[in-house]
């Protein structure tokens, strides 16, 4: 591969459990980045009903490849949307495993947004103790975030990702041309996260996304795979330094405890998980000025930059200060009675806080603008 080629490969470095992140455009028939990472013969690609008449005949030709496969390839179709992921989509998973006759050496791979790759990954760490699976994500958001660190699970209607486990990919194939099909909602919502990786700890690719922020919702292409790449590797830098969350990795949270509260508020289904992010770092970077931490200058640059993407920055009109707090309870990152909150110290740096006085935080969320 040349250094000019739109392939990129990185990696996410866990030892033995290290894995590569192929990024570029066209990758998904090209299954030679995907079979040296199968486990065996057995092959199950989840995908849902949005997803496979888009691309799941072009991955299947580029795992098959010629006549002489001996792959057994089969294929889950399930239905679209966030409040689809439960544990009973997770267990029509380990139906169609079974009913396949499915072993200890078989692969999932998933093939769609970080629905489908959260499930498809829990449905891996468990079935007969723990299966290899594959991530070829197909949405901004699942590009840059969910196919990357091992978070894996289901939503329970009390929280969000309330039951899981950490379960690494083999290997992560993320073909940059499947944006194309993507409604522009759905791109908005990725660069959210896009947008996290900058304000938590990178500066400069927070002036980048500022100067190039129309450009990228204009899919262009080149800024696009930079985008992606840039996040990735912040990801995954996190990812190695703390996988299973006793530390830094708990500022991949940024935005997530108001976000989550709002997505379980609403049954899972008006706000998108990005969308809900985005309102959710607006909340964090208002309640960093309060603390003294950002100035106004510092949150205004944050709420162009969420508005440029086209996020929501107004928190739903439904929620009131004691829903927030009461859903926020619940929050995972939460160790004791007090609320821990990533916050921003100053913009590219970002901190758990757990002591936000109980009084300043009701203040805030009673005077935070709502839809
Ligand atoms: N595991 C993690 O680290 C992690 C990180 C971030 C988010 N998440 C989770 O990811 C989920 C959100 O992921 P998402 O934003 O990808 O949502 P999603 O999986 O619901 O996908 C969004 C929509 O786009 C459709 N779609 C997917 N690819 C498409 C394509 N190429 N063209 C057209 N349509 C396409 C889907 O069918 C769906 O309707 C949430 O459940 C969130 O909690 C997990
Ligand atoms: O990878 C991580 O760590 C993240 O926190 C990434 C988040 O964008 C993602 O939404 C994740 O699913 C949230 O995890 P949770 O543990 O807060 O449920
Ligand atoms: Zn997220």
């Amino acid at each position: 591969m040349n250094a000019d080629s739109p392939r990129k490969t990185l990696s996410v470095d866990l030892g033995e459990r290290s894995y590569p992140i192929h990024i570029g455009p066209g990758l998904l028939d090209d299954g030679s980045l995907l079979r040296p990472h199968l486990a065996g013969r057995q092959v199950m690609i989840v995908t849902n009903e949005t997803v496979a008449p888009l691309y799941l005949e072009s991955l299947k030709r580029g795992l098959i490849g010629g006549a002489e496969s001996d792959l057994d390839v089969r294929e889950l179709i399930l239905p679209d949307g966030e409040h689809t992921k439960t544990l009973a989509s997770v267990e029509r998973i380990w139906d169609a495993l079974l009913a396949a006759g499915f072993n200890r050496r078989c692969t999932l791979i998933a093939l769609g947004g970080g629905v489908i790759g959260d499930m498809t990954g829990y449905a891996a760490a468990c079935y007969q103790r723990g299966v290899a699976f594959i991530q070829v994500p197909t949405t901004l958001l699942s590009q840059v975030d969910s196919s990357v660190g091992g978070k894996t699970g289901v939503n329970h209607p009390r929280g969000k990702n309330m039951i899981g486990a950490f379960w690494q990919p083999r290997a992560v194939l993320i073909d940059t041309a499947t944006l194309k099909s993507l409604p522009a909602r759905e791109l908005t919502a990725g660069l959210a996260e896009v947008i996290k990786y900058g304000l938590i700890r990178d500066l400069d690719f927070l002036a980048w996304l500022e100067a190039n922020m129309a450009a990228l919702r204009e899919l262009d292409d080149a800024l696009l795979i930079d985008a992606i790449l840039r996040s990735c590797t912040i990801k995954a830098r996190v990812v190695v330094e703390d996988e299973t969350e006793q530390g830094v990795r708990a500022l991949l949270n940024l935005g997530h405890t108001f976000g989550h509260a709002i997505e379980a508020h609403q049954g899972y289904g008006n706000w998108l998980h990005g969308e809900a992010v985005g309102t959710g770092m607006a909340m964090a970077a208002s309640l960093s000025r309060r603390l003294g931490w950002l100035d106004d200058d510092e949150v205004t640059r944050v709420t162009t930059l969420l508005e440029a993407a086209g996020l929501p920055l107004a928190a739903p009109s439904e929620m009131d200060a004691e829903a927030f707090i009461e859903r926020m309870r619940l929050d995972k990152k939460n160790l004791d009675s007090r609320l821990r909150l990533v916050l921003l110290r100053t913009l590219g740096d970002a901190c758990v806080h757990d002591d936000t006085p109980p009084t300043l935080l009701d203040e805030f969320l009673r005077d935070y603008p709502r839809t």
